[in-house]
């Protein structure tokens, strides 16, 4: 589903991703992990355009995104991705937050996108929210918003990027339920993760990063018990 080939980007003269070459099938789920300022973020970024790589390919179901002629809009509209921020619209209700994108990029009627968006509150454990304001939402539930405002759209890949990094560690638990969730559902996805238990658990493949290059891809069970390079080794012995 994803073909990327070769991928680097440079800001400045700071080489951050160092030539990445990968494919992620439909219905995987990748977890990032690797060290701080290793490239995980860039990486996911490129993956919709959010950063135009310096060079290499990126293509998802054979349409290349790296390619000028491309309706990057259109192929984003397929990408849904989760920010450690959450980014939602402040001055708009939970379910006007659901429904914009819906409404006003795809053209769906507004009845079906707000009976669309109950189910999807509903999937997240929120159906008593539809007409609260994000502030009025704890950390946990901002981000479960974000994950049905994601949802809405029908992405048919989904990007998080720390989806849990800013959250009080209480809600963690919630979010990750609600992503593990999506990982049954078949989703495809590729997560941005520093939540090791979770990595192994939910991920069908570890990408392991550091310093720009993608130096392991692994199945989790091999990648945690049978890491490869002295890098990885080093790492884990860090974190775990
Ligand atoms: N827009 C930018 N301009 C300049 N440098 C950037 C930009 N975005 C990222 N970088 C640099 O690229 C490197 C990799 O950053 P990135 O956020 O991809 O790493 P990461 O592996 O996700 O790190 P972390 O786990 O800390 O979030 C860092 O040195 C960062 O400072």
């Amino acid at each position: 589903m994803i073909n990327v080939t070769d991928l680097k980007k440079t800001f400045g003269k700071h080489q951050v991703l160092k030539g990445i070459t990968t494919q992620v099938d439909q219905g995987e789920v990748v977890a990032l992990i690797g060290p701080s300022g290793s490239g995980k973020s860039t990486f996911l970024r490129c993956l919709n355009m959010l950063e135009t790589p310096t060079s290499g390919t990126i293509a998802i179901d054979g349409i290349e995104l790296t390619n000028p002629q491309t309706d990057i809009a259109r192929v984003r509209q397929r990408i849904g991705m989760v920010f450690q921020h959450f980014h939602l619209f402040p001055h708009m209700t939970v379910l006007d937050n659901i429904t914009f994108a819906p409404i006003e990029v795809k053209g769906i009627p507004p009845e079906a996108a707000r009976s669309k968006a109950h189910e999807l509150l509903a999937r997240v454990g929120l159906s008593d929210k539809a007409d609260s304001y994000p502030s009025k939402l704890s950390g946990g539930q901002k981000q479960r918003v974000a994950i049905a405002r994601s949802l809405a759209m029908e992405p048919d890949i989904l990007l998080f990027d720390e989806p849990t990094s800013a959250l009080d560690p209480e809600m963690v638990k919630e979010v990750l339920s609600v992503i593990r969730g999506l990982a049954d559902s078949g989703m495809t996805m590729l997560i941005v993760t520093h939540e090791m238990k979770f990595a192994r658990e939910a991920a069908d493949t570890i990408y392991f990063l550091d310093d720009g290059k993608l130096v392991e891809r692994a199945t989790p069970d091999s990648f945690f018990t049978r890491p490869q390079s002295e890098r990885a080794v080093r790492f884990l012995e860090q974190v775990l």
